[in-house]
């Protein structure tokens, strides 16, 4: 096997694709700077139990494990920094006050959450801790589409749901809480022959109920049919009135509704969203409400935000222009170094040509050089 060769579903971000990642990651963290969220940058790795406080057990198989050689402990490489930041809120920050936080770095999962899809994403994300109304949530849908739009992308559908649903229609049914990951599955695939099997015993009631969710889903009146289908228990009926405040605050934004669509780490408990693109199977952008990851972290705190995979987001935009340069020779004269750097200052792009190397291409578009002409170093297309 050749010894450049990287694993699958792990690679290299060549200058054209960087250029563009990095350009959208200063581009979003301003934007979530002007909303007042404060730029937070957790470990790449922590001990593995820190890693998992308040999260499923699908997280613990899609973290990277290593044993730690000072402390005999095992670690894991964080595959979602949601997590880490709401550890940062309850135990670092320790503020009474709504605190607003973002973030941007690699992710590594063990295994890629689809056939093209790397396995070390690079996640950008803002999460807001200490309001437990639905005002926070309508922030970061607001925030998401902000963020998809300062990339470039305004045909962007939001769907809804929210996991109080499902917990709702099993509250009262001890055997269907037993297979609440199962259900979680099940209803993600939308996999309604494995959901008639599954819930051949369960009650009447929750198996009708668990039945109709797969069919759940479309325009905003999806949830006045829900209402009709579903169980009239005040679980539900709180999850309704939550979504159509949501549905309603994100005035011209196209929304729809999937009641089944459960996809995620499994920590959130509330409304929940999946921001699609065309083009785009999976979602570009996810998140949703997790009030108790917090407390697992012994501090209670109601929490909402989203995340998104900026190289994902950039194989969505065109390659930026190559930026013009200017060429200059290379010389350690002091004009000419003078000349270089105040045209650095202005900020254009000054490349000196090694010597040797005057006619080598690369990455920038020169279309002027400084020359030496009646004693002056002179700027000239
Ligand atoms: N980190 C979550 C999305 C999220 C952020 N905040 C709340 N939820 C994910 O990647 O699926």
């Amino acid at each position: 096997m050749p010894n450049w060769l990287l694993p699958e579903n792990i690679a290299d971000v060549l200058p054209s694709e960087a250029r563009k990642l990095e350009e959208l990651r200063r581009k979003l963290l301003d934007n979530f700077r002007l909303y007042g969220y404060e730029l937070v940058m957790p470990p790449m790795l922590e001990y593995l139990e820190s890693l998992l406080t308040g999260a499923g057990q699908d997280m613990n198989l899609r973290i990277f494990k290593l044993v730690d050689q000072l402390s005999g402990r095992t670690m894991g490489i964080r595959a979602d920094m949601t997590t880490q930041v709401a550890r940062i809120d309850a135990h670092l920050l320790n503020r009474a006050s709504v605190t607003r936080l973002c973030y941007a770095g690699s992710v590594l999962q063990t295994r890629p959450s689809g056939l093209h899809a790397t396995r070390e994403p690079l996640q950008i994300g803002a999460e807001i801790y200490g309001h437990c109304g639905l005002e926070a949530d309508a922030e970061i849908q607001e925030l998401v589409l902000a963020s998809l739009s300062l990339a470039g992308i305004s045909q962007v559908r939001l769907d809804l749901c929210h996991v109080g649903v499902l917990r709702a229609i099993i509250a009262n049914d001890v055997r269907a809480q037993k297979y609440e990951a199962e259900l979680f599955s099940l209803l993600e695939a939308k996999d309604l022959p494995g959901l008639r099997d599954l819930t051949q015993d369960f009650e009447g009631v929750t198996r009708d109920a668990l039945l109709a969710l797969p069919t759940l889903y479309g325009d905003a009146a999806t949830l006045e049919r829900a209402r009709r289908v579903l169980p009239d228990v005040a679980g539900i009926a709180k999850a309704m009135d939550e979504l159509e405040f949501l549905v309603r605050s994100a005035d011209g934004a196209s929304v729809t509704i999937d009641l089944a669509d459960l996809r995620g780490y499994h920590y959130h408990s509330g409304v929940m969203f999946a921001a699609y693109v065309p083009g785009l199977p999976n979602a570009v952008a996810r998140g949703g409400r997790y009030d108790h990851v917090g407390e697992a972290f012994g501090r209670a705190r109601p929490a909402t935000g989203f995340s998104l995979d900026l190289r994902e987001l950039a194989r969505l935009i065109p390659v930026a222009e190559r930026k013009s340069a200017i060429r200059a020779p290379w010389s350690a004269e002091p004009a000419l170094k003078e000349k270089i750097a105040d045209l650095r200052r202005m900020g254009e792009v000054v490349i000196q040509a090694l010597p040797g190397h005057e006619n080598d291409q690369d990455e920038f578009d020169c279309d002027r050089a400084i020359v030496f002409e009646n004693g002056n170093w002179v700027l000239k297309n």
